[in-house]
């Protein structure tokens, strides 16, 4: 099957295979032609360039892109989609004034989304969690990490992962899963939190790896969750059945979580929203991606994750959801491309970079995903009629989107 957009306004992130991730100041080039065309043959992105060097071929479908925008899809490496129920009452303590922290303190939280995991059945959490991800694809996400962390026991963090094996045989984009058993401390081991590690750790963890129900490994590193200690014992153990760390470090508190994972090889860590100095310096010339969370921020009106002081540091940074039931009931990445724009002063070139070769990149994608790329997957977006690809963040809440293809196929 061969489809050929043609009059393309603009191919937005055309790259070469070579590009990986970009960082620090080559964020702010977003590499583009425009009046293109662009050839998917079967999954994949086969060849593009400008109209007026369109070649011929025998195409089997045309699509006229005049007036709109193609770019890749985003790559939202950071969510937690798998989950029952929901936390809007909570939502409404915190109207009232009641902290995250004072809410999960009274057992809210994400102890109240493991209690409703544990007693909701595994078939009504796919059919939950595939709505979602659903929802999300026609918002233009076209790969995506999912974690665990809901379940708190053996059972139902194994629940969780077969949720997520299953959306990954369902659904045509890639799903990454990530082990986070170490999310909260479960009420029954209050007192005796270690148990609870060597839980993870000696039992679950060995299950997850045998059944290859993950691939990456997960910890909620934060004062009143698991502390760099926890950490390190964490990542060290999940090291030796090849799981490499994604963690959430930083989220409240710096208490060293950044230093722990860039110990550990981390792909990516994600939050960031409180940093200092050595956080900064302890990321450069490192393999570990930074992700922010801005839609995080924007619900529990925390402060923002420094953006400007990362790339102004040489670094990268990848953006993604967060999507969950307690912080972030939005997987909109469109939404996160805006308040990364609106709040952390990224400038559009960089959002979108952060959003989709950065993003890919924290999951292992970005040989495959997160450009336009000859031989890449042919996963796009294709924009309604709008003036120009700052359009996109500048008009946040509407849906600029005309049509989303994973693997060359409309869904
Ligand atoms: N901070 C830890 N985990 C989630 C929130 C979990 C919840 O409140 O349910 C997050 O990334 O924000
Ligand atoms: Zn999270």
């Amino acid at each position: 099957m061969k489809l050929l957009f043609t009059n393309i306004k603009e191919l937005v992130q055309v790259r070469d295979e070579s590009v990986l991730k970009v960082s620090g100041a080559e964020m702010k080039e977003l590499p583009s032609i425009k009046n293109a065309w662009l050839l998917v043959e079967n999954d994949k992105i086969a060849d593009f360039g400008s109209m007026n060097e369109l070649p011929e071929a025998d195409i089997d479908k045309t699509i006229d892109a005049t007036g709109k925008i193609i770019l890749p899809t985003w790559c939202d490496s950071h969510t937690h989609i798998v989950y029952a129920g929901n936390r809007e009452l909570e939502f409404a303590d915190r109207i009232n004034g009641l902290s995250y922290e004072e809410i999960a303190n009274r057992g809210g939280g994400i102890l109240n989304s493991a209690k409703t995991l544990q007693e909701t059945s595994e078939d009504s959490v796919y059919e939950q969690s595939s709505k979602r991800l659903e929802e999300v694809m026609k918002l233009g996400t076209g790969a995506v990490e999912i974690k665990s962390g809901y379940g708190l026991t053996e059972d139902a963090e194994l629940k969780m992962l077969r949720v997520i094996k299953s959306l990954r045989e369902k659904y045509e984009l890639p799903v990454k899963s990530t082990f986070l058993g170490a999310h909260a401390i479960p009420k029954e081991y209050k007192s005796k939190p270690q148990e609870y590690m060597d839980l993870v750790i000696n039992e679950i963890l060995p299950k997850v790896a045998d059944q290859g129900l993950a691939e990456y490994i997960d910890i909620f590193c934060e004062k009143g969750y698991f502390s760099v200690e926890d950490t390190h014992k964490l990542l060290e153990a999940a090291g030796k059945y090849g799981l490499r760390p994604k963690i959430h470090v930083n989220q409240f508190n710096a208490i060293g979580g950044v230093k722990a994972g860039v110990e550990h090889n981390a792909l990516s860590v994600d939050h960031l929203e409180v940093m200092e100095n050595e956080d900064i310096e302890v990321l450069k010339n490192t393999e570990t991606m930074p992700v922010a969370l801005p839609s995080c921020s924007l619900f529990l009106s925390i402060p923002y994750t420094p953006a400007r002081q990362i790339i102004e540091a040489g670094l990268p940074l990848a953006l993604a959801t967060d999507f969950n039931p307690g912080s972030t009931p939005s997987g909109n990445m469109n939404l996160v491309v805006s308040l990364a724009c609106i709040k952390m002063k990224m400038t559009p070139e960089e959002a979108i970079n952060a959003a989709t070769i950065n993003g890919a990149y924290a999951m292992d994608l970005s040989k495959t995903h997160g450009s336009i790329t000859k031989g890449k997957q042919a996963n796009l977006i294709l924009t309604k009629e709008i003036p120009s690809y700052t359009f996109l963040p500048y008009a946040f809440g509407t849906n600029s989107i005309d049509s989303v293809y994973i693997n060359g196929e409309k869904i």
